[in-house]
């Protein structure tokens, strides 16, 4: 393999390493990224236990989301922040700042918000709760405010799996994915009719009464409660995006209005939907009652499925890089293998001058002949110094005798006949004809042509003639024109 393809290959090589450099670069770059998002649902994944329900929910726009939430990489659920909740509201999550007020009824426990969306045997209406759970009403000292308490579902068992409700009114343990709302009711009647505040937010959300649970409430002042509820869905295990939307936009736009004399105003805190986490449909019934707080099972469930996102994520960037790799493997072994069938016809620098320079043999037996100077036919000189008369010889040097002559076209040249240096002198005499064929300077004398034969072994330079004789003829004068065969031009 010549120099120039090991050089044109170790060029190309070398752009193919950077251009792998930058390929791995690229590849880092995208795992960091995806480390990012990784490290985003790991952070998250804790946040969707419902015993973590955010309450000082981030700033959001006042719009309401848009109807047409993405289907593609939902979430487990998703929290529909309102705008404005109130700074001194208390977090469900958080133990309430119990005034004078607290219910003695129905005291809310954080143990209770810890596990919202589980309820056992929950086939009670509200109506029939109302009575049921309903607390002593006003003027008996538990509740100053003589407020009545909202009717909150029976308490219940671990039968569905994290982040599921039982449906009311079904059979067995049948589970469903609710919407939970955090509602702040801003003028609570002294005695309001829960019924008919559940009847009204119903009918204008579109839903059935039976649809919504109330599971936990705080007073907060005279006239101010926070409210918590399950919206579980009439048919199939989960809302769709719109009707989850629809939900948030009807209670953060305040679209729902209440009879004054029931609630006044409020304001929606939270709205959490909940969400399938695979699209096929969740397994409807629990295989069995969890004994560990469901907290801590929402919390594993969550990083368990961050978890096969991670592995997941991972297999996409393992296979992208070794994609990357292959294809750069491949790429090098095509361009070496282009660069060295290029490099093969540029085989040496010796090989590519003959054919540039070297004309096809232009007599029988002779090497290719130069093509940068003219062939003397050997008759032409031999004619020009009278078949190579003694009288015609200008001096004699170390390759032979020089002979004064006069071509055809009436040149005076002086024809320097080389002695005979074999097969591999034709090689060097036509070599240096070709250089000296190409030489041209005003104190070097012009190559005029030449004449070789191989067979004869004859060899042949013809220059222009330099007139008046050689320097050494004027320095040694006598000396010089007294060698025999001589003669002063
Ligand atoms: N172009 C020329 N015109 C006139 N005379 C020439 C020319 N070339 C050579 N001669 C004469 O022929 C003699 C021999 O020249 P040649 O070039 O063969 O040998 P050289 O240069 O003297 O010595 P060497 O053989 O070592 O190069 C020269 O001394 C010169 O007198």
């Amino acid at each position: 393999m010549s120099v120039l393809a090991v050089s044109n290959a170790t060029g190309l090589l070398r752009r193919v390493w950077y251009l792998f450099l930058q390929l791995l670069v690229i590849l880092c770059y995208v795992i960091s990224i995806t480390d990012a998002d990784l490290a985003d649902n790991l952070f998250e994944g804790p946040t969707l236990s419902p015993s973590r329900v955010p309450l000082a929910a981030p700033a959001i726009p006042d719009l309401p989301l848009p109807a047409n939430l993405p289907l593609l990489h939902k979430p487990w659920k998703k929290h529909f922040s309102p705008h404005g909740a109130p700074a001194f509201v208390v977090a469900p999550a958080q133990p309430p700042n119990y005034g004078p007020l607290i219910t003695s009824g129905h005291p809310p426990t954080s143990s209770r918000l810890s596990k919202p969306s589980t309820k056992k045997n929950a086939l009670v209406p509200p109506s029939v709760g109302l009575v049921d759970v309903a607390p002593t009403q006003s003027g008996d000292g538990t509740n100053p405010t003589g407020l009545a308490q909202p009717p909150l579902s029976p308490s219940v068992s671990d039968c569905c799996k994290p982040d599921m409700v039982l449906k009311r009114g079904s059979h067995g343990c049948h589970c469903v994915y609710p919407i939970k709302l955090d509602l702040l009711l801003l003028n609570v009647s002294q005695n309001p009719n829960w019924n008919m505040f559940l009847e009204e937010l119903a009918s204008q959300l579109g839903l059935l009464v039976s649809q919504i649970e109330l599971i936990n409430f705080y007073v907060l002042s005279l006239s101010r409660l926070n409210i918590s509820m399950n919206i579980t869905p009439h048919t199939g295990i989960s809302f769709s995006a719109s009707d989850a939307s629809a939900v948030n936009s009807s209670l953060a736009l305040r679209k729902v209005h209440f009879d004054s004399t029931l609630v006044g105003d409020y304001r929606l805190l939270n709205l959490t939907w909940f969400e399938p986490p695979a699209p096929s449909p969740a397994p409807i019934v629990a295989s069995s009652p969890m004994e560990a707080p469901a907290h801590q099972s929402s919390t594993s469930t969550s990083v368990g499925s961050s978890k096969k996102g991670k592995h997941t994520n991972w297999i996409l960037i393992l296979g992208i890089g070794a994609a990357i790799v292959i294809i750069s493997i491949v790429s090098m072994l095509i361009i070496c293998s282009c660069a060295f069938r290029k490099g093969k016809p540029k085989a040496s620098p010796k090989e590519t001058v003959k054919p540039r320079s070297v004309d096809p043999v232009s007599a029988a037996g002779s090497l290719p002949h130069p093509s940068s100077t003219r062939f003397i036919a050997y008759e032409e000189l031999k004619e020009a110094t009278n078949n190579f008369e003694p009288a015609s010889i200008l001096g004699e040097g170390g390759f032979g005798r020089v002979f004064k002559g006069v071509l055809s076209d009436g040149t005076s040249v002086a024809i320097k006949r080389l002695t005979n240096g074999g097969q591999q002198g034709d090689k060097e005499f036509l070599v240096e004809v070709e250089m000296l064929s190409r030489l041209h300077h005003r104190n070097l004398v012009k190559l005029v042509g030449y004449y070789s034969n191989r067979d004869s072994s004859q060899n042949l330079l013809c220059y222009e003639l330099v007139p008046n004789g050689s320097l050494e003829a004027w320095l040694h004068a006598e000396s010089y024109w007294c060698q025999p065969g001589l003669t002063p031009v």
